[in-house]
């Protein structure tokens, strides 16, 4: 649905996307992250038609987004991190007004607004004038406009920006329904967000990609080959445990957590691929520690994301 091909952009003399690659298959929900100024809106914009690149090849459901610009932008359904909407417009009055710019003809016009109306949750203010709405239902707006065409690839630049956590919640359970119909790429900073509705990420830093996998894969990346720390609570002062765990040839490293009442609180990082729980579990018997907690701590994808943009 998406390929990108050594994909650059400048600005004044300033390389903001260098030389990127990626694809995305038809049907994936595709989160892409990265910290401020990393790129992403510039390559979004790129990818819907607003901003031509100044190297590299861009195709969107197979159409060149250059050469064959007007077919691919009719694929595609953009919303922006601003939604630009024009506020002394009923909600009814916007979308038919966007639906007939975008090509939608005849009896489909009220079709598509209805079903998008539905879809988005709407109903109960399409005429309500949107300069009237609150930021949720303006942001829906602006998802209902992305939509309205029927687009097949969905680009969404930070959809749950500015909302509360209930609109959040109903903005995000919405672009995973959204994801049965449609491809889907979004930015987004609420990296639970990401976690939640992404079946892959790619992380942009700097305009160069730094990762594309799937959050698991990349959590196995980062974290000792994919067995990750384990977090042990036992029955002695931090000190003497952490001395202990260091101890252990296959440990990279041990923080303690807490400490509290005669039990301390550890998460012991293994080195790449090696599996430190028996070694772990020797020392506590060794010591005649008492044990009350042994686990295994997931890389999250926050972990994973200021692993790998840290300057
Ligand atoms: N129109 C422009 N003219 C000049 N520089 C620009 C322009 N638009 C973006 N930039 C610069 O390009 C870089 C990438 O910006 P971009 O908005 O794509 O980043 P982003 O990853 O979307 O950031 P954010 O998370 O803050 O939205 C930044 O350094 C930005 O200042």
């Amino acid at each position: 649905m998406i390929s990108v091909e050594n994909l650059t952009k400048d600005y004044a003399g300033f390389r903001a996307v260098q030389g990127i690659s990626f694809s995305v298959q038809k049907g994936e929900i595709v989160g892409f992250l990265g910290p401020n100024g990393a790129g992403k809106t510039t390559t979004m914009r790129i990818l819907a038609g607003y901003l031509p690149p100044t190297g590299g090849k861009v195709a969107v459901a197979g159409h060149d987004i250059v050469a064959e610009s007007l077919e691919a932008r009719r694929h595609v359904g953009y919303m922006p991190e601003n939604v630009p909407l024009y506020t002394d417009l009923r909600v009814n009055e916007y979308l038919v007004y966007r639906a007939r710019l975008k090509g939608v003809r005849g009896k489909k016009v009220r079709e598509r607004v209805e079903a998008v109306n539905r879809l988005c949750h709407l109903d109960e203010v399409k005429n309500k004038v949107i300069g009237n709405l609150s930021k949720g239902y303006r942001q829906r707006v602006g998802l209902a406009d992305a939509l309205v065409h029927e687009p097949d690839l969905l680009i969404l630049d930070e959809p749950t920006i500015g909302l509360d956590p209930h609109q959040i919640r109903s903005v995000r359970d919405l672009i995973r329904s959204l994801g049965n119909r449609h491809t889907i790429l979004l930015s987004s900073h609420i990296l639970s967000e990401v976690e939640a509705v992404c079946t892959r990420v790619l992380i942009l830093h700097r305009g160069k990609i730094e990762a594309a996998d799937t959050p698991e894969n990349l959590a196995r990346l980062i974290r000792g080959g994919g067995l990750g720390a384990i977090r042990v609570e036992v029955s002695c002062g931090s000190e003497d445990a952490r001395r202990a765990f260091a101890q252990l040839p296959d440990v990279e490293t041990v923080n303690c957590r807490a400490e509290r009442e005669g039990w301390s609180v550890l998460e012991i990082a293994p080195k790449a691929g090696k599996d430190i729980r028996d070694g772990i579990f020797s020392i506590v018997q060794k010591q005649n520690w008492r044990l009350r907690e042994m686990s295994r701590v997931r890389a999250s994808l926050e972990d994973i994301f200021v692993e790998l943009t840290q300057d």
